[in-house]
């Protein structure tokens, strides 16, 4: 399959870039007309190079003066090989350098110097200039790399460093075409019939004409109308390339710069970052915990806070700091995105480094953080998965692979361990998780059934309810099911309790009960208010309600009417006794002289046997039925 590369012009103004993207590409790319008047690059131009059946690669001449870093910033991301332009009658200058770190921060790891305006230097000094600007590069990524020595004016050189470029390119790993497709978005316009178009390099993967694609971050859906590539109609952009795409049923206003245009859900859209950082070791002032920063990541530039968990500030030391940013607005990212760090006002690079983990959470100050972090950071793709999932307990496919920055079949792999199970169609956890919840459910059911020991068990809806700002519902369901199973607890109805509970009396009310219960029993069917039986025990009125739960759920008395409560042995008792002496139905009256009751009880115990079902009234008459 072809390739595609973009190459980038790096390097302090005036030092040649765009008369070198001239020279090897016959595109002007200073073609804005005020770029010309001021012979400034204003816009990111974009140029063709080179073409045949294996590769593809276009030059974007990124402007070099200190204003437009944010352009470079933009056009830098999706880049595979820097030409960094080092005029020889200046060598290195202060913007040069700035590059240089920007490149570091954006992992730039290839590239090739060109030494332009050789014509300039007497031929005798060339080798001392090459020298000179050789040793300035120490340290950086042009430090082994090939060199050209260019008259950009005469074209001398100018077919050794389109070879120089071609080898290096030859020597890169392909990008990943395959996975989902991103495209950060940097230029939106209209093209008159056409409507929205959008212009950026393709991050990773690659795009077809006709398919389906979301806006980020307001997941506004939208198809991919047209392709261009370099102003050529294509059928398929793929990763490296730089693309116009023709966007159906958007507005211009719908879609800005750092929008990112994708083909699935597969990214995350957040605005709390966990980061590793390097400041610039150019920062001249210290950086202050929650320092308000701009953060270029993509072709997004967002206001947002540093925070630090083991610091309160950073100077230039340049050292790697695991932190955090703290967006002001939404922005689209994965695990291993770069990103610069600048500051406001006055614009100034404070550092720059990568996304280890895009949804990252509120952490507390200290060293435990930082731990944290850096197992994040260091993580192999299980334990990044395992991370992810024990800070959600369990996450779909799709959500892993959000979170952990990890392909589908990454994610499948490390989920077919036998750590790891599904708990609900398409979702997943880990076996510890289980087995924490489990021990979370287990706790709050002893804690229930010692708080109250009279009631059957916790409610299952009560405990899913409470445990679910902690636990997805559908994992608690899960846990719920299998520990019942296993035997750790038990279920009686909507009740859950530990196998051994059963719901009793407290050791020390148990004696004042029982004999309550004896008085009750042998007052028969004509008895007084529970509260009264409670008033005589002695039972204080902060375990009366309990206690009435308690004995009706055990069926020690049966309410009638929720005033008189009787013993449920008297109760049966009754009702065997009526059905003895009774055919299929009776009337109030014969139950009345059966049971000696007067009216006061005999009509609540008998409509208790309606809604019990065990008779059913037909106007003056009862018909039992069962
Ligand atoms: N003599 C000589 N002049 C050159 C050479 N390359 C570029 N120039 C001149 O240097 C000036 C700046 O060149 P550009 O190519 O515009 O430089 P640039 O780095 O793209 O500048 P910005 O885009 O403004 O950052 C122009 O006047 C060019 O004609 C060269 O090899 N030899």
């Amino acid at each position: 399959m072809k390739r595609h590369f973009t190459i980038g012009m790096a390097g302090h103004i005036d030092h040649g870039k765009t008369s070198l993207t001239k020279v090897l590409t016959n595109v002007d790319t200073d073609r804005l007309k005020e770029e010309k008047e001021r012979q400034i690059s204003i816009e990111l131009g974009f140029a063709p190079l080179y073409e045949n059946e294996d590769m593809q690669v276009s030059v974007v001449d990124v402007p070099g003066h200190e204003r437009f870093i944010r352009q470079m910033i933009a056009g830098v991301a999706g880049i595979d090989l820097v030409v960094l332009a080092v005029a020889a009658d200046e060598g290195v200058m202060p913007q040069t350098k700035e590059h240089l770190e920007i490149l570091g921060f954006l992992g730039i790891k290839k590239g090739i110097v060109a030494i332009t305006k050789i014509d300039k230097v007497e031929e005798d000094f060339l080798s001392l200039v090459k020298g000179e600007i050789m040793l300035e590069l120490e340290g950086s990524v042009f430090e082994n790399s090939p060199v050209a020595m260019l008259d950009s004016l005469s074209g001398k050189g100018i077919e050794d460093i389109r070879q120089l470029i071609l080898d290096e390119l030859g020597t890169l790993e392909p990008r990943d075409t395959k996975g989902p497709f991103r495209l950060p978005v940097d230029q939106v316009f209209t093209v008159k019939g056409q409507g929205t178009v959008v212009r950026g390099t393709v991050y990773e993967g690659s795009v077809k004409e006709g398919e389906s694609l979301i806006i980020l971050p307001n997941h506004i859906e939208t198809k991919a109308r047209q392709l261009q590539i370099h102003h050529k109609p294509a059928m398929q952009a793929f990763a490296g390339q730089r693309a116009a795409v023709n966007l159906s049923g958007i507005a211009k206003e719908e879609i800005r710069r750092g929008d990112v245009l994708v083909s699935s859900e597969h990214f995350n859209v957040t605005k709390c970052l966990d980061v590793s950082l390097r400041s610039s070791s150019d920062l001249d002032h210290i950086v202050k915990q929650r320092t308000p920063i701009k953060c270029y990541i993509g072709t997004s530039e967002v206001m947002g806070r540093i925070v630090f968990f083991d610091r309160n500030e950073i100077g230039a030391e340049h050292e790697e700091v695991l932190c955090q940013l703290r967006l002001e607005e939404e922005i689209v990212t994965k695990r291993g995105d770069r990103f610069i760090l600048r500051r406001p006002s006055p614009q100034e690079t404070i550092g720059g480094g990568w996304v280890i983990d895009p949804m990252g959470d509120k952490y507390r100050f200290g060293t435990k953080t930082i731990e944290e972090l850096a197992k994040k950071k260091a993580g192999n793709p299980k334990e990044r998965i395992i991370s992810a999932l024990m800070e959600e307990k369990g996450l779909s496919i799709q959500d892993l692979i959000k979170r952990t920055s990890l392909n589908e079949s990454e994610v499948k792999t490390v989920l077919d361990q036998e750590e790891f199970l599904s708990y609900s169609s398409g979702y997943y956890t880990a076996q510890n998780i289980i087995e924490n919840v489990t021990e979370e459910i287990y706790d709050r059911l002893m804690e229930y059934q010692q708080a109250f020991p009279m009631r059957p068990g916790i409610n299952k809806a009560e405990a899913v309810q409470a445990m679910q700002d902690a636990f997805p519902k559908s994992l608690l369901d899960f846990v719920l099911k299998r520990g019942e199973e296993e035997g750790a607890w038990k279920r009686n109805g909507q009740f859950f309790s530990t196998a051994v509970f059963s719901p009793h009396v407290p050791a020390n009310w148990s004696k004042r009960v029982e004999g309550m219960l004896q008085a009750i029993k042998a007052e028969g069917l004509q008895v007084k208010y529970l509260d009264n039986y409670m008033e005589d025990a002695g039972i204080p009125d902060t375990l009366r309600t309990e206690l009435t739960y308690f004995f009706t759920e055990q069926r020690l008395l049966v309410p009638l009417d929720g005033q008189f409560h009787l013993s449920a042995e008297r109760f049966d008792e009754a009702v065997a006794k009526l059905k003895s002496q009774t055919a299929d139905s009776f009337e109030v009256g014969a139950a009345k002289e059966i049971l000696g009751l007067s009216r006061k009880f005999i009509i609540p115990f008998l409509e208790k046997l309606d809604s019990e079902r065990i008779t059913r009234r037909e106007g003056n008459i009862r018909v039992w039925v069962k």
